[in-house]
């Protein structure tokens, strides 16, 4: 029995590497995955991390809601592979970190195929700790503000248990990310795996799908094209908006600190979706209609985060505030819509 514990608790070696690794002439470098880097934030975070001329980035992407177009500056780069791949099946290859964020994010599309959702968050996360596991990497895990479901503890701590529905329309998405963070924190206290596991929340900025559905991208479109502003009822609910340069940077302070997680990592600035509406109206185009329409079942009535765990451990807070943030993510929409900015 002793025998049989010890084993569940040390890791297993990882394999040996490539004999050229031990070559005078290797230069030795980190060796980063990023599952769902073809999308919004991953994309931003491949362009931080390619900065460094240390780092090899593998980019693993089923393309559902991500595009070869948010890499197209790295194709080609000698420190650069991108694999078309799908998290559910496992992937064998040999990497020193893992950045795991495969999972439609935005809810018309993790709605759209909830049973996809549902295994990309419990499959492809079980395959990547497997991965963490015969390599000896360290895994961060993209986990969200939605596993406190409709907080009744405003605003949210870390210590915050939630209050999620778990037959509910966004399940799939939540409940997910919650069997997905009891995955990681099982690898690491039966394997021993390095495990970090960042709750964020609604984060935003330039590369966000035109037509991807979340608040801010769909409000700046409309702004843009003089469509009415749509609030979903009843427009007090609340949200904190975080801009993607901001979330990046703690994701990384979290990767290379010794902190497990859970943190929130997002930006504690908490606006109404009226609230919201009013300023892109004013910042974008004074001359568009708010116009409140349905909303969808168990929306969060109110989220902001409470960030001094990130404060304190990781020396991170954020920078931009979202009346700076809009003005940036109007630039790019304005020129994947071809819509020149007026006078
Ligand atoms: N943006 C936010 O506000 C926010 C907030 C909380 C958590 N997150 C998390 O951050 C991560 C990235 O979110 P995002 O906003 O960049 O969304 P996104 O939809 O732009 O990116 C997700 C990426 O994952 C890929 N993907 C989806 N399913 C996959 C699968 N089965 N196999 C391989 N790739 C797959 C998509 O093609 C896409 O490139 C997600 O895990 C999301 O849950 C985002
Ligand atoms: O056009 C719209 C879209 C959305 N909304 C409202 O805006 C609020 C935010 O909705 P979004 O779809 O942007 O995002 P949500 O906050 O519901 O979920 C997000 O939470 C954090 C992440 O995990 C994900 O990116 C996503 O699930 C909701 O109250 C929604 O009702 C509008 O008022 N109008």
């Amino acid at each position: 029995m002793a025998g049989n514990s010890s084993d569940v608790l040390s890791p297993k070696q990882p394999p040996l590497p490539s004999p050229l690794r031990f070559s005078k002439f290797f230069q030795s470098n980190m060796r980063i995955l990023i599952t769902g880097g073809a999308g919004f934030i991953g994309s931003h975070l491949v362009d931080r991390l390619m900065e460094n001329e240390k780092n090899e980035v593998i980019v693993a992407d089923n393309y559902f809601t991500g595009s070869k177009d948010n890499l197209k500056k790295w194709i080609g780069h000698p420190r650069f592979e991108l694999i078309r791949h799908d998290v559910t099946e496992p992937l064998t290859i040999e990497v020193d970190q893992i950045y795991h964020l495969a999972c439609p994010a935005s809810p018309i599309f993790y709605k759209y195929n909830p049973v996809k959702t549902i295994k990309t968050n419990v499959i492809g996360t079980l395959n990547m700790l497997g991965l963490a596991k015969r390599v000896g990497a360290r895994i961060l895990l993209t986990s969200t503000s939605e596993v406190y479901g409709d907080p009744l503890v405003h605003p949210q701590p870390e210590s915050y248990w939630g209050n999620v529905n778990p037959i509910g329309v966004r399940s799939c998405y939540d409940e997910g990310k919650r069997v997905a963070e009891t995955l990681m924190f099982d690898y690491h206290r039966q394997h021993g795996i390095e495990i970090r596991v960042a709750r964020i929340f609604n984060t935003y900025g330039p590369r966000m799908n035109i037509d991807d559905g979340r608040v801010v991208s769909n409000f700046i479109a409309q702004a843009i094209r003089g469509e009415p502003l749509t609030v979903q009822s009843p427009g007090t609910q609340t949200r904190s908006f975080c801009y993607v340069s901001d979330l990046v940077d703690g994701l990384i302070r979290l990767m290379e600190g010794s902190d497990t997680g859970p943190i929130n990592l997002g930006n504690p600035g908490e606006f109404t979706m009226l609230e919201l509406a009013e300023t892109v109206k004013e910042l974008i185009n004074p001359d568009v209609e708010i116009k409140v329409v349905e909303n969808t079942p168990d929306d969060p009535r109110q989220r902001k985060p409470i960030i001094t765990k990130a404060m304190e451990l990781l020396g991170w807070e954020p920078k931009v505030k979202l009346r700076d943030g809009l003005p940036l993510m109007e630039e790019d929409f304005r020129l994947r819509l071809g819509f020149d900015k007026k006078n």
